[in-house]
């Protein structure tokens, strides 16, 4: 391939902690049994991925596979523990249940706010507003706080400011299962329209076929670690598998998930994503404004 990397992940873990003990109480009944109080696990393991300008790639795997932890590790939202994460250009991403998109801001001013934050400055915005409002059909309710917005609506607008970016890299994660289907169908055609324009896209979503359809490529996530990426239909019917393993009560990345986090040592290529400890208003690019907006959530 001729084109440019637009991502590359170099190696990646990240690594959580969960607590089992919320309270004193909790702390000696815990300490009594000698149960330890709380347990890490790598969330993301090691993960290589590199993604030219020009792709459109599906992210797949059950939940708790690791998608949404590497979305937010390439648009900046949370840095790796170890090994790199480097990305080339703005990045436009729909990640993140509720970022992005302020509730106590009316409409037009989350239109001004997300997308200075996307990256965009005010002439351009202005330029956008009325394709931005037409496009997420909220037109009534711009004036309006959008905490009182359904979760549809809320997404629409989302969508429709990060759509209007023209982002070099555009993530998205699970937007398309909220919202109601001609407006699906109205985000899956400016997917394509961007695809077609030559973006980068990254892509979660729950329905398979739209993402057979949609994507050339398909890298499938297990228990933190990347187990396959080449043909989508492929990594497609792999994902049917673990989702079948899932439903009968088996765990299919308890195998693959491991304990490390060492440094890859590797040299980077591209600029570094940074942390900003708060989604939706991150900056990860190395040539522009990373930004994580909003996202939905659903079993996948
Ligand atoms: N901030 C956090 N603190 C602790 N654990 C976390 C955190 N974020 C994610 N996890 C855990 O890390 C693992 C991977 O989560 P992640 O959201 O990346 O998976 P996913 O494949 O996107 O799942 P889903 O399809 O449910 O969104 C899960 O076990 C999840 O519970």
């Amino acid at each position: 391939m001729n084109a440019l990397p637009s991502i590359v992940v170099d190696s990646a873990s990240k690594r959580f902690t969960i607590r089992h003990a919320r309270s004193i109480k909790d702390m000696t009944v815990r300490a009594v049994r000698r149960q330890s109080l709380s347990e890490s696990f790598n969330a993301l393991d090691e993960v290589d991925l590199t993604i030219h300008q020009g792709e459109t790639v599906a992210l797949m795997g059950v939940n708790g596979s690791g998608k949404s932890t590497l979305l937010k590790l390439i648009s900046g939202v949370l840095s790796p523990d170890s090994g790199s994460v480097r990305v080339r250009g703005r990045i436009a991403g729909l990640i993140d249940v509720g970022a992005g998109l302020h509730p106590e801001l009316t409409g037009r001013e989350n239109v001004f706010l997300n997308g200075a934050i996307l990256g965009m400055d005010e002439a351009e915005i202005r330029r956008k507003f009325d394709a931005i409002v037409e496009f997420s059909g909220v037109e009534r309710f711009l004036d309006s706080q959008v905490k009182f917005y359904s979760s549809g609506m809320f997404m629409r607008l989302a969508f429709s400011i990060a759509a209007h970016t023209e982002p070099d890299i555009f993530l998205i994660d699970e937007v398309l299962a909220v919202g109601d289907p001609p407006f699906r169908e109205k985000c899956l055609a400016r997917i394509r329209q961007l695809r077609d324009e030559g973006r980068t896209m990254v892509i979660v979503a729950h329905d398979i076929q739209m993402l057979i359809k949609l994507c050339d490529r398909g890298v499938m996530m297990r228990g933190g670690r990347k187990i396959f990426d080449g043909d989508v239909a492929e990594a497609g019917a792999m994902w049917k598998e673990d989702r079948q393993a899932r439903r009968q009560g088996k765990d299919p990345g308890k195998d693959s998930r491991k304990e490390s986090g060492k440094d890859s040592g590797k040299e980077p290529v591209l600029g570094p994503a940074k942390e900003t400890g708060a989604a939706g208003e991150s900056s990860a690019a190395s040539e522009g404004a990373a930004p994580a907006s909003s996202g939905g959530t659903g079993e996948r």
